[in-house]
């Protein structure tokens, strides 16, 4: 006997997963509202093209954020946001200088890096992790962000469309969902993951977002009506059942609203991600 435990611990490797999470969302068609292989939903200056070179870019960043997460593992946890920011930074400036200033995945960034930042750092400290664990050291990264950067501030402060969403509505779009250890994801889409078949898996992962995300992209462009038609549209569908014609009849009904679940897109590769990983 050698003293050595029977198995070795194999970490997840979220950095592979976050970039092939991106290419299946891009992949899914169709995807009601969102770019995808068929068209460009509701987006004029965007195409499946661009969210390839947009995937392109920012891919490498994913390993940067892990080995960044190992690196400054044996820091407080409540310090880690603001190493992790100038390289979150960094990678959106990679996607916009690829997309010509499209803003192309910018959650999906935010998203996806705290995950990657969050298991170098769990995985650096030998603790091996469930998708929960991962989750709630993303949350505990992320506590007091909504208080710290939404709430409070006054018009001159808000410079994104997140700002003055929270403002207006106390929408608490991307930051609310990563402080929360992607609650929406954990409660509405994890439970129900293995309740599909495979080749329905992300499609009803989508609608099960649509049907409860307060997407902070639908309000922007239709108002909190915008949400609640596409809330609903994607609640019945749940509850009628859907095939894929329902959702080529949804795509055009919200390409004809100029109405994009790009916040639920975004979440819809946290899923695979999550899902991927050991409960
Ligand atoms: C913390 C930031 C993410 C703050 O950004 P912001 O203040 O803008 O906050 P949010 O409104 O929360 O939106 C950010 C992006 O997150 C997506 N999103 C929106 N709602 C949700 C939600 N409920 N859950 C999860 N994610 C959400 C959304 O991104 C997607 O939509 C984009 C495309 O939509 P489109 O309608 O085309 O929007 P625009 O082009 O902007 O406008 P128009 O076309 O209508 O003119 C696409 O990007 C999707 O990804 C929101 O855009 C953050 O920016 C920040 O602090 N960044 C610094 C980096 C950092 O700290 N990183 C740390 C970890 S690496
Ligand atoms: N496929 C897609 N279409 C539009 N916005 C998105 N944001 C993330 N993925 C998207």
């Amino acid at each position: 006997m050698t003293g050595l435990p029977a198995t070795k611990w194999i970490f997840p490797d979220v950095a592979a997963l976050a970039e092939e999470a991106l290419l299946r969302e891009l992949e899914l068609t169709p995807k009601p509202g969102l770019v995808d292989k068929d068209n460009n939903g509701s987006h004029r200056d965007m195409d499946y093209r661009l969210f390839q070179k947009s995937i392109t870019a920012i891919s490498p960043w994913f390993r940067v954020f892990a080995d960044q997460g190992g690196h400054y593992a044996h820091l407080p946890v409540d310090q880690q946001l603001q190493l992790l920011r100038p390289l979150g930074i960094a990678c959106e400036q990679a996607m916009f200088a690829a997309t010509g200033g499209v803003n192309t995945h910018k959650g999906g960034v935010f998203s996806l890096g705290l995950l990657c930042f969050a298991a170098g750092r769990l995985q650096a400290q030998g603790q091996w992790f469930s998708h929960e664990r991962l989750c709630d050291e993303v949350s505990k990264m992320c506590q007091g962000l909504v208080a710290g950067e939404l709430v409070g501030r006054n018009e001159k402060e808000m410079t994104t469309a997140g700002e003055r969403l929270f403002r207006r509505y106390g929408l608490r779009g991307a930051r609310g969902e990563a402080e929360s250890g992607f609650a929406t994801v954990r409660h509405h889409v994890l439970p129900f993951w293995y309740q599909e078949t495979e080749v329905r898996q992300l499609h009803s992962a989508l609608l099960r977002l649509m049907a409860v995300n307060p997407d902070s992209n639908l309000v922007s462009r239709g108002g909190p009506d915008g949400l609640a038609f596409v809330q609903n549209y994607a609640a019945e569908l749940l509850k009628n059942g859907w095939a894929r014609h329902d959702l080529c009849a949804m795509d055009k009904i919200l390409i004809s609203r100029n109405l994009s679940p790009g916040g639920s897109a975004d979440l819809l590769s946290v899923s695979w991600v999550l899902a991927s990983i050991q409960a």
